[in-house]
């Protein structure tokens, strides 16, 4: 249900968009939105085409203008940074039987009315003129793509489409084991198999559905048919089934299935939390600490995964990074929502309703140019993917502990294996400061607020006379984004400076925020004056558009520095934007956050 369900909660609501309000608390506050002027030239870049709409409005419709970009036959499908698109993934429904914890809540999504939904024929029509432009493999998903009626007999047509050579089924493999010889006689060629964990009753916790031996029983079918290989996609996640990854990986050993490990990716309302997260990096660790070295497999170009395989196992083992590498720079990808909308990015939030213009009897030419504009307009990568892949450690602290609580509620219930999230509950949050961990005289039992004093009810710093001293450390940082332009416009051909007419603007900078952290007790009225004993500030360029400030602040002291730490990296930033504004005015400072805190009661280490 990854489409339908990113879709409408990832951008079905503007501000609250959940991947962004999760993933930057400070989507809200505006960061990883639009500038006006972005916003404004989006909107006209866009209007230009009639058919385009975001998906917080409903699909455009089609009215009387034609678009008039002239056609490069050989072209549709190449975007603007020469990626090639040659793999079609359509969406056959909504619908699912089964209610993944990581994928979809208990009560399932809205679901777009059946007259919406593309018919046999248009997804025909759709195939055929997607493989005149160059598409030469389409994957079939949903929603569970099985549970459409007649799934069989379209895909027989499919296969008979010039120029498809291959046709691809994800599926949670309940209903595949029945359907599985005609789809390949039909022309699936490439299986993917959804299955989570090796226990039939982990499988029911994560599914909130029956099923693991229909699921085996559709593996072990398709490894009769001699599908070569069956894929096994597994979403791992912390305490629930990172265990099993070791488990997973011996099944190699005999049976030749590509168990591929998924980072775990956020959308909203699927329980993602950090803490349920496992990088790839910790599940090569994992395995290798128990089968000793991999060999790396060549993958194949476009392919969203890294393949391994232990030396002298008949299967492999692949990985697939969404969160900490993307691979946005080799995207092949187009995507057709079950209700006819094309998407050029899994999280971009811009929808062509193809449905609409073939349904108000547009020639295939048309569809095409319709086509042809929607891949211009695809991005390098999708700011989500790059905040995720920037940020998938350093979550808004906010959001992440509200998610925590929530999640380690339903997985402690669920899981009898699982730690409960040792974050208080609104009841103990009251206990917890009461009993005094703070130490502060200034409150009462009921006043949870130690920067207000319970007899006056007016602001104090807090008391921490009886506090004893220890090494506290904290890290900041902020993202700047730069007009691409602007930046390669400044940078020098190091990368690791930029000039401006006022001077090396880093090495400047980097001094502004020293100064302001030194100073962060005259800004901030509670902040205790602190002899400061280390800052170090690094910016780097990461993109072709951002610039990341890093500001570490340690002192030995009686109370934290992670205002020290925040106010040093927002500084940076702001010196950063004075030093370049001449050049533009659509530079933004991004989210500022704490990224660790260590040293004292408040410990938080790495976030
Ligand atoms: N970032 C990103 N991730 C994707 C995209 N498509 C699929 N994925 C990820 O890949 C996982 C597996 O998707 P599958 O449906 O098996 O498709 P696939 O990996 O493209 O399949 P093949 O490469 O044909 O084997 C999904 O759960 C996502 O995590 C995409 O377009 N962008
Ligand atoms: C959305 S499902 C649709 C096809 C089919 N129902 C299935 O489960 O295979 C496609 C793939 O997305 C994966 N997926 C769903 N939610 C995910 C998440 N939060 N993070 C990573 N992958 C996810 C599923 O495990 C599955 O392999
Ligand atoms: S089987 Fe699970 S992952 Fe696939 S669409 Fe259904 S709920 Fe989502
Ligand atoms: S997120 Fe990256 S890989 Fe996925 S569709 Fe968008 S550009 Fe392609």
């Amino acid at each position: 249900m990854l489409r339908a369900y990113t879709n409408k909660l990832i951008s079905g609501c503007g501000g609250s968009g959940v991947v962004n309000s999760l993933l930057y608390g400070n989507a809200i506050n505006g960061s990883f939105i639009f500038t006006k002027n972005q916003q404004q030239q989006q909107q006209q870049q866009l209007s230009q085409y009639r058919y385009f709409t975001s998906t917080t409005d409903k699909p455009a419709s089609p009215t009387s203008a034609t678009p008039t970009t002239p056609l490069d036959k050989n072209n549709i499908l190449t975007d603007t940074f020469n990626r090639k698109h040659t793999y079609l993934r359509i969406s056959l429904t909504e619908k699912c039987n089964l209610r993944c914890q990581y994928c979809m809540p208990e009560e399932g999504v809205e679901l777009a009315p059946n007259d919406k939904i593309l018919t046999d024929d248009e997804i025909l029509r759709i195939s055929r003129l997607f493989a005149s432009a160059g598409v030469t493999k389409i994957r079939f998903t949903g929603g569970e793509p099985l549970i459409r009626k007649n799934i069989e007999s379209l895909i027989e047509q499919v296969g008979k489409i010039e120029g498809i050579e291959k046709i691809g089924i994800t599926t949670n493999g309940l209903v595949l084991h029945r359907k599985l010889e005609r789809l390949q006689k039909g022309g699936v060629n490439l299986l993917n198999i959804s299955l989570d964990t090796l226990d039939t009753h982990k499988f029911t916790l994560i599914t909130r559905r029956l099923g693991w031996e229909k699921v085996m029983e559709s593996i072990n079918k398709a490894l009769s048919l001699n599908f070569n290989p069956v894929k096994i996609n597994c979403v791992v996640m912390k305490n629930i089934n990172d265990m099993e990854i070791c488990d997973f990986v011996e099944m190699t050993r005999e049976k030749n299935v590509e168990i591929r490990f998924i980072e775990y990716m956020p959308f909203g309302g699927n329980k993602w939390s950090d803490k349920k997260f496992v990088s790839y990096t910790d599940m090569i660790k994992m395995i290798k600490e128990k089968f000793g070295a991999l060999d790396r497999c060549v993958d194949e170009a476009n392919n969203t995964s890294k393949t391994y395989q232990v030396p002298g196992f008949k299967g492999r083992v692949g990985f697939i990074t969404s969160m900490s590498e993307h691979f946005c720079s080799s995207c092949n990808r187009l995507r057709m929502t079950a209700d006819g909308n094309l998407k050029v990015c899994l999280f971009g939030n811009t929808e062509v309703s193809l449905r609409d213009i073939m349904r108000s009897g547009a020639s295939d030419e048309e569809i095409l140019k319709v086509i042809n504009q929607a891949v211009l307009k695809k991005k390098a990568s999708h700011a989500v993917v790059e905040g995720l892949v920037l940020c998938f450690v350093n979550l808004s602290n906010t959001i992440t502990s509200k998610l925590g609580v929530a999640t380690a509620a339903m997985s402690s219930a669920l899981f009898p294996s699982v730690t409960p999230n040792p974050l208080p509950s609104m009841r103990s949050y009251s206990t917890f400061n009461s009993g005094g961990v703070h130490n502060n005289n200034n409150n009462n039992n009921n006043n949870p607020f130690s920067h207000v004093n319970s007899t006056s009810n007016m602001p104090t710093m807090v008391d921490v006379s009886a506090k004893v001293p220890t090494k506290r450390t904290a890290h900041a940082r902020t993202i700047v984004e730069f007009p691409t332009d602007v930046l390669q416009q400044l940078l020098g051909s190091d990368r690791k400076e930029i000039s401006s007419k006022k001077g090396p603007v880093f090495a400047t900078s980097i001094v502004a925020g020293t100064m302001a952290v030194k100073n962060t007790s005259n800004m901030i009225p509670f902040c205790h004056p602190l002899g400061i004993e280390a800052i170090k500030i690094d910016i780097a360029v990461i993109s072709d558009a951002q610039v990341q400030v890093d500001c570490t602040v340690s002192v030995f002291s009686k109370t934290g520095v992670e205002m020290e730490a925040l106010v040093g990296a927002s500084l940076t930033s702001l010196c950063i934007y004075d030093m370049c504004k001449a050049l533009s005015h659509d530079i933004v400072l991004k989210e500022t956050k704490l990224i660790s805190k260590k040293g004292g009661k408040s410990d938080v280490g790495e976030k």
